[in-house]
C-alpha cells in the first residue's frame, strides 16, 4: 500500500469519537484501556474484548519505579489500588550467585553520584572502600539487605530527593519518557491478575465497554485495515483503531496482518519460564523489599515476595534443561510449603514484532514485544507503549508519519533493554555449567561488542551505553557490570592523579546515611502488618 492510500484510510474527522477495540484482557488489555479513558475521556469510545476460555500469563509481578507515572496518570494514590493487588514494596533487583556461589549484588533505585566528572564507580575502582560496590556506592544496598521498608510507619517516605505529586484533578501529568527529575526510590511488587481485576472495574466504571467472547476472525478492508473482529457469540465489533492485546499468540498484528517476528533468541536463549506461587506467613517470614534473581544451572530463579505469597519461577534454555527437570529444581529450590503447589509451565516467544503499529492496528504486551523478565521490563514495554500511543495517536491526517515515530520510539526500547539483558550474562563470572559457559561466547549485538571492550577502560555513562531512550539510566550498566564480576574493569588513569578527597567523603556520607536509616526505618513486614492494622 503506497503512503497516500494509507492517509487516504484515517481514523476519521477530528472531533469525531473514536471507536477503539481493545482485544485480550490481561495486564496488558487492561492497562491500555485504563489509560485510555484517563486520557480522552469521553471523547473516545473503549471495547474490550476477552476471551474466557483463552487464560491470560498471570505472571509479571515485579516493576519498574517508572510505573507510578502510570498510576498518577490514572489519578491513583497507593493507598487505592496496592491493598486490592497485594502490592509490596521493590527497592532493588537482588542477584545471587551470577558471580560466584554465596555472593550477592543489587540493582537498586538510586542515582549514583558522580564527583568531579567521574561517575562513583570510577572512583570505587581506585579507591574501594570495601568489596561491596554496591553498599559503598548506595544507600539502598544496605536497606535490602537489612528488609527495610521505603516508608516510616506514618506513611512518609525515605527521603532521596523526590517529592511526590498530587493526585488532584487538576494536577499536571507527567509520562516517564518526559520525566527528568530524580531516580524514585522504590518500585512495587503486585499480584498480575489483580492489578487486570483492578483496572476492569477503573476502566467500565469510566465507560469502557467489556465484552467477554472469543475473537474467531479479523476482517481486513481493501487498504488491508482492520474493519472489526468478529466474536463468537457478539457478532461484529467495528473501530477505528484495534489493540492487540491477545498476548504470544498475536492474533491481529502477526496472524491477521502477517507482521513479522524478529526473534531475540540468538542472543537471548531462555525460551521457557516455570512458575509456582507458594503461600508465604508474612508474621513469621521475611518481606524482602527486592525482586531476587538466583543464577541456576540453565538459567534464574526470579523470588517475589507479595503479600500473603510468593511469586518464584525458574527462566531457562530448553536447549539446555527439560521442563520436568526445570520444575525438580525449582521445587527444590522453594522446599517444603511448594509440595502442593500446581506448577505452571509457559514457553515464552523472545523478541518483537518488526513494528507495533501497523496500519490501524497496535499491538501492545506480549503481542508487540517480551524479553525474559530478569529485569522486570514487561510491564514497562506495556507502558511506554500506551504512553507513546497517546502521545503519537492519529488524526486521520500524516498517521503514516505518526506510525513510524511510534514503531521507531517502541522498538528502540526493546532493543536498547535487549542490550542491558545480554550484558548481564556476559559479565557475569560464572561459567561453570555448560549453559553459563556458553554466555561468554554466544553473540550480543554488534554495538554492544564494541560498548563492552569500551567498558573495561571506561565504566559506562550516558555516552557510551545504547543511545535511544530504552528506561535505563547509564548507573544501572554499571550496577551489571561491576556487580557481576566476570570482566577487569579498570578505573579511568586521570584518577590516580585527581584529588579523591570529594569522592571519600561521599563514601562516608552513603555510609553513614545508610546506617542512619536503617535505624530509623521499619522493616517491610512491621511496616505492612501495621497498614493491615489500620485498614
Ligand atoms: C515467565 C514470565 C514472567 C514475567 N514476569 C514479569 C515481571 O516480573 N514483570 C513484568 O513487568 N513483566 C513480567 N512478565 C511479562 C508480563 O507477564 C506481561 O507483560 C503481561 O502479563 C502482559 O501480558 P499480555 O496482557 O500482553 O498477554 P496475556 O496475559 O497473555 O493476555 C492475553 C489476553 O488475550 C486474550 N485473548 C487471546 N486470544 C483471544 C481471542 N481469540 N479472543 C479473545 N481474547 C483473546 C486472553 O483471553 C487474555 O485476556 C513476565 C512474563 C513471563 C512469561
Ligand atoms: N528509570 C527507570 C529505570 C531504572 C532505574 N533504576 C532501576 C533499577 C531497577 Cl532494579 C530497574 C529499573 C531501573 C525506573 O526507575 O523505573
Amino acid at each position: 500500500m503506497t503512503q497516500t492510500d494509507a492517509a487516504a484510510k484515517n481514523l476519521g474527522d477530528p472531533g469525531k469519537t473514536r471507536r477503539v477495540v481493545v482485544v485480550g484482557g490481561g495486564t496488558a488489555g487492561w492497562m491500555t484501556a485504563s489509560y485510555l479513558t484517563a486520557a480522552f475521556g469521553d471523547k473516545i469510545d473503549v471495547t474490550v474484548v476477552e476471551s474466557a476460555q483463552i487464560g491470560t500469563i498471570g505472571v509479571g509481578e515485579a516493576t519498574f519505579s517508572d510505573i507510578r507515572h502510570f498510576f498518577e496518570f490514572l489519578r491513583l494514590a497507593e493507598s487505592d489500588w496496592m491493598p486490592a493487588c497485594n502490592a509490596t514494596y521493590k527497592l532493588a533487583v537482588r542477584f545471587e550467585n551470577w558471580r560466584e556461589p554465596g555472593h550477592h549484588f543489587y540493582h537498586p533505585f538510586e542515582q549514583m553520584g558522580s564527583i568531579d566528572g567521574f561517575p562513583l564507580s570510577d572512583w570505587w575502582l581506585r579507591y574501594p572502600r570495601t568489596d561491596r560496590f554496591d553498599k559503598d556506592c548506595f544507600v539502598m544496598a544496605s536497606l535490602c539487605d537489612a528488609q527495610r521498608s521505603p516508608r516510616y510507619l506514618d506513611g512518609t517516605p525515605v527521603d532521596q530527593g523526590v517529592f511526590e505529586t498530587g493526585h488532584g484533578e487538576e494536577t499536571a501529568r507527567a509520562t516517564m519518557a518526559e520525566y527528568q527529575g530524580a531516580q524514585f526510590p522504590y518500585a512495587y511488587h503486585f499480584e498480575a491478575h489483580l492489578l487486570a481485576k483492578f483496572l476492569t472495574k477503573y476502566a467500565t466504571d469510566r465507560g469502557a465497554r467489556h465484552v467477554v467472547d472469543n475473537v474467531v476472525d479479523v476482517a481486513l478492508d481493501e487498504h488491508g485495515f482492520i474493519s472489526h473482529v468478529k466474536t463468537a457469540e457478539h457478532g461484529e465489533l467495528a473501530g477505528d483503531l484495534f489493540v492487540d492485546c491477545t498476548g504470544f499468540r498475536g492474533l491481529l498484528m502477526n496472524k491477521a496482518l502477517g507482521e513479522p517476528f524478529i526473534s531475540y533468541q540468538d542472543t537471548l536463549p531462555n525460551d521457557s519460564a516455570v512458575a509456582l506461587q507458594v503461600p508465604l506467613d508474612m508474621d513469621r517470614e521475611p518481606l524482602r523489599p527486592c525482586t531476587t534473581a538466583t543464577a541456576q544451572e540453565a538459567g534464574w530463579i526470579w523470588t517475589i515476595p507479595l503479600i500473603s505469597r510468593i511469586g518464584t519461577g525458574y527462566v531457562y534454555a530448553s536447549d539446555y534443561c527439560e521442563p520436568e527437570e526445570a520444575e525438580r529444581v525449582l521445587r527444590e529450590f522453594v522446599g517444603p510449603e511448594a509440595a502442593d503447589v500446581e506448577a505452571n509451565h509457559i514457553r515464552m516467544r523472545i523478541g518483537r514484532s518488526r513494528r507495533s503499529w501497523v496500519n490501524n492496528c497496535v499491538a501492545v504486551g506480549l503481542s508487540s514485544g517480551f524479553v525474559e523478565p530478569l529485569e522486570s521490563t514487561g510491564i514497562f514495554f506495556i507502558h511506554h507503549a500506551i504512553e507513546q500511543m497517546v502521545k503519537y495517536f492519529p488524526s486521520g491526517r500524516d498517521n503514516d508519519r505518526l506510525r513510524n515515530m511510534y514503531n521507531r520510539s517502541t522498538a528502540n526500547v526493546m532493543d536498547g533493554v535487549r542490550e542491558f539483558l545480554c550484558l548481564h550474562y556476559r559479565a557475569a563470572k560464572r561459567a561453570d555449567t555448560q549453559y553459563w559457559k556458553d554466555t561468554k561466547t554466544r553473540p550480543v549485538p554488534e554495538a554492544l561488542e564494541e560498548r563492552l571492550e569500551n567498558w573495561k577502560y571506561k565504566v559506562p555513562d550516558a555516552e557510551t551505553v545504547y543511545p535511544y531512550y530504552h528506561g535505563l539510566p547509564p548507573y544501572s550498566y554499571n550496577c551489571i557490570l561491576l556487580g557481576a564480576g566476570g570482566f577487569d574493569i579498570r578505573h579511568s588513569p586521570a584518577l590516580d592523579m585527581a584529588d579523591e578527597t570529594a569522592a571519600l567523603a561521599e563514601f562516608e556520607r552513603i555510609r553513614l546515611k545508610a546506617e542512619k536509616l536503617v535505624q530509623e526505618l521499619p522493616t517491610q513486614n512491621e511496616y505492612f502488618a501495621k497498614m493491615r492494622e489500620n485498614a
